[in-house]
């Protein structure tokens, strides 16, 4: 009966027939590796609490160019044009030298065993964890790209002026619905942005020199002292003012007074569409709620396209291939 075959394919915890990821991939080869990864994000985390949310988002823009294959820890070299040139990336994505020691000391314990994308993924979950958000089940065995997509990670990681209906798009193409978004999107109960990535919002957001009517308004006079109209493009505020290195759900509670950051987080409450409107509601109310889903919609983001079986490899430094 072709039933018992498909039950055989949730071995991964999650994705049916074709899902070859699973938690205990690594349990004979590297019985060591979460004590390494954990021991290395304790204290990258203790000296940097901002280095958790640094790693999650690391996971994710990985995930959404050419999928969970590490290639966005590839540095330029021959036939590769590093994704670190990005418009989403660039001046921004951080964290790789804490991948670098994680794979060093997995190099030492178990040589050429541990993949790069399963070492992203490891992190994201490990960071999560260790800022007070869920832990659960990672499905493991992703292998590493031997090439980058510069064009991949400037046309599928979404903007932060995007308006839902574009977010929504973005996550359809990486087959994740709206749950998914409004689920991952709480990743922004920790860590920072740049001034450069919510200033429309504060002196043009529709072309009329007026600031975004969605922002509660002692939120936006704080939000311009940091950002102002011109220059101090690099300074950074919180995504969570409350509390940026507690994955907590603040986030959402936040959004429902008009004090999300980026237009992309506040339209989860005010776009028109609905669906995403409740949950950010359901979130705010519900802490529990928003890390079950959470957890799920990780392990989702987590089986994009990824690499397995006899493609790719596993590289032995994370920044080339080998
Ligand atoms: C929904 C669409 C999303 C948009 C438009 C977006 C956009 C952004 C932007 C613009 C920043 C600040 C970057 C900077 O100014 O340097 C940021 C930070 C961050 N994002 Fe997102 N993001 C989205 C979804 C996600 C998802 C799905 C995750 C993880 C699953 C994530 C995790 C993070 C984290 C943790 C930070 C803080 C990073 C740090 O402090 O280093 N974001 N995001
Ligand atoms: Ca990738």
């Amino acid at each position: 009966h072709p039933g018992f075959y498909f039950d055989w394919g949730g071995i991964g915890g999650n994705g049916g027939l074709y899902s070859t990821l699973f938690p205990e991939f690594y349990q004979y080869s590297c019985p060591q590796l979460d004590d390494i990864v954990m021991s290395v994000l304790e204290k990258a985390i203790q000296r940097e609490p901002r280095m958790a949310a640094s790693l999650v988002r690391l996971h994710f823009h990985d995930c959404f160019a050419q999928g969970c294959d590490a290639s966005v820890l590839l540095d330029d070299g021959a036939g590769i044009v590093s994704e670190k040139r990005s418009n989403p990336n660039r001046n921004s994505l951080r964290g790789f030298e804490v991948i670098d020691e994680i794979k060093a000391r997995l190099e030492e314990a178990c040589p050429q065993t541990v993949s790069c994308a399963d070492i992203l993924a490891l992190a994201a979950r490990g960071s999560s964890v260790l800022s007070g958000g869920p832990n659960w089940d990672l499905p493991l065995g992703r292998r590493d790209s031997k090439t980058a997509s510069l064009s991949s990670s400037n046309n599928n990681i979404p903007p932060p002026n995007s308006t839902l209906q574009n977010l929504k798009t973005f996550f359809g193409r990486q087959g994740l619905d709206e749950v998914d978004l409004v689920a991952l999107s709480g990743s922004h109960t920790i860590g920072l942005a740049r001034c450069v990535s919510f200033k429309q919002r504060l002196y043009n957001q529709n072309g009329n020199n007026q600031p975004d009517e969605a922002l509660e308004r002692n939120y936006y006079f704080s939000l311009t002292s940091i950002c102002p109209k011109s220059g101090g493009d690099n300074n950074l505020s919180p995504l969570d003012f409350a509390s940026p290195a507690k994955f907590d759900n603040t986030y959402f509670k936040l959004l429902l007074s008009g004090k999300g950051l980026l237009n992309s987080d506040q339209v989860l409450l005010t776009g028109s569409g609905g669906k995403t409107t409740d949950l950010v509601k359901i979130y705010a109310a519900d802490e529990g709620l928003f890390f079950n889903q959470f957890e799920k919609s990780m392990v989702k983001m987590g089986n994009i396209n990824p690499l397995t079986g006899y493609n790719g490899e596993i590289r032995k430094n994370c920044r080339r291939v080998n």
